[in-house]
């Protein structure tokens, strides 16, 4: 298996000296019709308005050759150490289904381990939501509110109103999830204030157990409910974590339950973990949970696919490069027509960003290319009366992943002129692929569109469990394959570190530092 810089691939040489195709020029449908690969879970990726023709698809199929880049994902799932930097085997896949050989470590096998984590996660959550296990004072749980930041909070939190609607419409019972990030103490606030305490479950979610945001909204929680004033409640009953058997909360007695991840499942990767499973599990149902379980396993095992054009997440994250490192474009913009996604650019964003923000190659060597870039969104069509503007009409060529799906999840609509909102949402879709592709000429120059502006689209019948699923799996698969491409390891997060230890010494009065002490007197 060969690991070497982007620029010492000869296939990236070829490419570089390709001339991209202009979509003005190639966009058809024909091409429409055949450029595109299952991603799982019901999901398709749709490339056609990529500005590549099939020798560029020829060359990247090199370049994923040369790189090993599959090979390099088998030595993931096989349990080799791939998070160079911390010395750590990559597991996320392994938690929700065995895509390689068994893998132990630690003195046990992590597929069991993970295994038996979720079957607590079952039990438990059953027993909150048939009011087998009740609140201290006796009143069912309604409510749970998950605390933890990063990890902890993006991706579970994405999933929760991802999946809100569609629960409601099939008539699954709802306990409603409300989520404490922020050290900012008007968050926590903002949600003690809506909640009845004696029938509410705190989830405290940290991996490290050290987070200084989890561990003061803790505080904050607990002293919120001795505080209440409300006879007979205890704190230690309303509360259960989550976190890894290292950490210091590991040993806490003061909470119901524990569930364990390990060090092998990085913060931006754990949403199929406990950290996901225990807030999901006790919204929804553990089988909605175990569902959507199912469509990230079914992308991970096509994301094995040597062949780049049936293997999705491979080829946005070969796209992806191109247009990051051969047409140098500096962003790329998620735009879910899907009001439930509302914050799923928000975890991609800590997911590429944190994943393959670096500068150093996995060798700690210094790379002379550009990596991950910089990652934005808003769900449309509320994002077309706000930055599309930009999109259209700016000077920077800012790619776009679309996402959409043909039915609502609840299935309420109305007629208007013809069309139900549902229709109105994709044909905005379309119009706007196609408006980025084509542009549009005008004789006044603030009305010209220039097009030829990328752009694909990961789409399917409904956003169910198991699409959703496969969505998140097919994102953490495309940052995988691309830390690959750049010779990253794209499993550590040393550039948040620095930030954390100046504001300790902040707090500490800055001890000599004079810089932060000028500053600090600001606020
Ligand atoms: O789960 P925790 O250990 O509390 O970590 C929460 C988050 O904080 C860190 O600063 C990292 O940048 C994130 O990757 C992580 O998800």
């Amino acid at each position: 298996m060969t690991y070497k810089n982007l620029d010492s691939s000869s296939a990236f040489k070829q490419l570089q000296a390709m001339p991209a195709s202009n979509l003005k020029h190639v966009l058809n449908p024909a091409r429409i019709k055949t450029y595109h690969a299952k991603a799982g879970g019901g999901l398709t990726y749709h490339y056609g308005a990529m500005p590549i023709a099939e020798e560029h698809l020829n060359v990247l199929q090199q370049l994923s050759e040369e790189l090993s880049l599959t090979e390099k994902y088998q030595a993931v799932v096989d349990g080799q150490v791939m998070n160079t930097g911390e010395k750590r085997l990559v597991l996320h896949h392994l938690s929700r289904g065995q895509v390689g050989k068994p893998v132990s470590a630690d003195g046990e096998d992590k597929g069991a381990f993970y295994q038996a984590q979720l079957q607590k996660i079952e039990r438990f959550s059953s027993q909150v939501r048939s009011g087998a296990i009740l609140g201290s004072t006796g009143k069912k749980f309604s409510t749970v509110v998950q605390i933890g930041i990063g990890g902890s909070d993006l991706g579970p939190r994405a999933l929760y109103l991802a999946l809100k609607g569609w629960c409601a419409s099939k008539e699954i019972e709802l306990i409603d999830a409300q989520f404490i990030s922020n050290v900012d103490p008007d968050d926590a606030q903002a949600v003690l204030n809506n909640l009845d305490l004696e029938s509410t479950l705190f989830i405290l979610v940290s991996k490290s157990g050290t987070t200084l945001e989890t561990l003061t909204n803790r505080d904050l929680v607990i002293q919120a409910i001795e505080a209440s004033g409300i006879r007979g409640i205890d704190p230690a009953k309303h509360m259960v974590a989550v976190t890894s058997k290292t950490s210091p909360l590991a040993t806490s007695s003061s909470v119901l339950e524990s569930f364990f991840i390990d060090d092998y499942i990085g913060g931006r990767y754990s949403s199929t973990s406990a950290v996901g499973a225990v807030v999901l599990s006790l919204s929804f149902g553990f089988d909605v949970f175990n569902s959507l379980l199912d469509g990230a396993h079914e992308a991970d095992v096509l994301a094995l696919n040597p062949n780049i054009k049936e293997n999705a997440a491979l080829l946005d994250a070969l796209l992806g490069v191109y247009l990051r490192n051969v047409l140098l474009y500096p962003t790329t913009a998620i735009l879910p027509y899907s009001q439930a996604l509302s914050r799923f650019p928000a975890h991609l964003q800590q997911l590429d960003m944190e994943s393959n923000g670096k500068h150093v190659n996995r060798d700690g060597l210094s790379i002379s290319y550009p990596t991950g870039p910089v990652i934005f969104g808003e769900p449309g069509t509320n994002g077309q009366h706000s930055f599309y503007q930009l999109l259209h009409q700016g000077t920077d060529i800012v790619p776009l992943q679309f996402i959409g799906f043909s039915e609502s999840q609840y299935h309420k609509d109305i007629v208007v002129e013809g069309s139900t909102s549902q229709e109105k949402l994709s044909a905005n879709l379309v119009a706007q692929i196609v408006a980025f592709a084509l542009g549009k000429d005008d004789v006044k120059p603030n009305k010209q569109f220039t097009g030829n502006r990328p752009s694909s689209l990961l789409s399917a019948r409904q956003l169910d469990p198991q699409a959703l699923g496969a969505l998140l799996a097919h994102y953490e698969n495309k940052v995988m394959f691309q830390g690959f491409i750049w010779n990253l390891n794209s499993f550590d997060q040393e550039g948040v570190q620095l930030g954390k230890v100046l504001a300790t010494k902040v707090l500490d009065g800055c001890k000599g530092d004079e810089v932060l002490k000028a500053f600090s007197e600001l606020l």
